[in-house]
């Protein structure tokens, strides 16, 4: 593995969770492989889960860790290629990346859309010049459409959650939110899950509110949420705005928040979300707080999965 971005990376889904689980169970086998490696952590957008869970994973491994808050404490980069800068921005990523490469052996960076340009947000220009320009491997902590880390701690917490022998109905739902918030979890979690194959998933939303093809492809698409909901084994809660007409809210029905009446359809279903989340808005608190919520194992297993990921790049750096 070369660089973490999304699925693509990944060339066998389950020696990668396989690889997490063993993490899980002994964290601190391979802390030889990452002495003397230092990663980077880019922070250009708020973080905790995907901070805290990727800096223990490093330090498992031996590494040390610089994180930066670049959109909080750096100078102010450019993205665009040929930029007059005469504006707000100080520093290229052209000048600032390979300065990066130089210190790190690996570069970890979260960014998020503006959700005001798909075809900015779509061309992932920020993580990919990252990738032109610091000649070291990149690992995204979350990217204009995607959250691989995420979905990889997603199929490690459905794998260990179930336990039969026949595939899970694995449902993502839509959540209402209070504000436009970016469609990459959901389609991450989407090109995981089919790209996967081992599960029968559905996805639920209102009308207008699909996502990109390129990564539902595959997912049966069920607008009636109680329908979709009817003998799943996990319910996957998310908010994203719309995709088409981009970035906005049509709808903030609070009937399609998940609540214990709901979870009566399904199979005694864990519910799944990958916080932060807003209590009894975009989930109930009687299911955050009931038996059938996965949320905290969930969050916890960020920290194998970014140790199975880290330990796929070091060892791919090293051949
Ligand atoms: N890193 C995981 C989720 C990040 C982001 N949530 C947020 O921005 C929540 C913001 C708020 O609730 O105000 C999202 O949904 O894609
Ligand atoms: N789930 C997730 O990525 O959380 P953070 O935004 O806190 O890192």
């Amino acid at each position: 593995m070369k660089n973490f971005i999304s699925v693509n990376d990944v060339a066998d889904i389950d020696a990668l969770v396989a690889k997490a689980l063993d993490f899980k169970a002994n964290p601190l086998t391979s802390q030889a492989l990452g002495s003397n490696k230092r990663i980077g952590l880019l922070f250009l957008n708020p973080s905790m889960r995907t901070r805290l869970s990727t800096q223990i994973a490093a330090e498992n491994l031996g590494m040390k860790v610089i994180v930066f808050n670049v959109g909080q404490d750096g100078w102010a980069l450019e993205f665009e290629d040929e930029a007059i800068m005469s504006g707000n921005t100080v520093e290229h990523v052209k000048d600032a990346a390979p300065i990066m490469g130089k210190y790190f052996d690996v570069l970890g960076i979260r960014t998020f859309p503006s959700l005001q340009n798909k075809v900015d947000d779509y061309s992932e220009l920020y993580i990919n010049q990252f990738i032109k320009y610091a000649g070291i491997p990149v690992l995204s902590l979350e990217s204009a459409t995607l959250h691989p880390l995420q979905s990889l701690t997603d199929i490690i917490t459905i794998r260990e959650t179930f336990r039969e022998k026949r595939k899970p109905k694995i449902v993502l739902t839509w959540a209402p939110h209070v504000k436009a918030l970016p469609q990459c979890v959901a389609n991450s979690f989407s090109q995981w899950i089919n790209a996967w194959g081992e599960s029968d998933f559905v996805i639920t939303h209102p009308e207008d509110y699909e996502l990109d093809e390129k990564f539902t492809k595959g997912a049966s698409i069920e607008l009636d949420q109680k329908k979709a909901l009817k003998d799943a084994d996990f319910v996957y809660v998310k908010n994203w705005s719309t995709y088409t007409d981009y970035g906005r809210i049509y709808c903030n029905d609070p009937s399609w928040m998940l609540t214990n009446d709901k979870l009566q359809l399904t199979n005694n279903a864990k519910v799944m979300h990958c916080l932060p989340v807003r209590r009894n808005v975009e989930l109930s608190d009687e299911i955050l707080d009931g038996a059938n919520s996965v949320v905290t194992r969930q969050a916890s297993n960020r920290v194998w999965a970014a140790q199975a990921v880290l330990h796929e790049l070091l060892t791919n750096k090293l051949q």
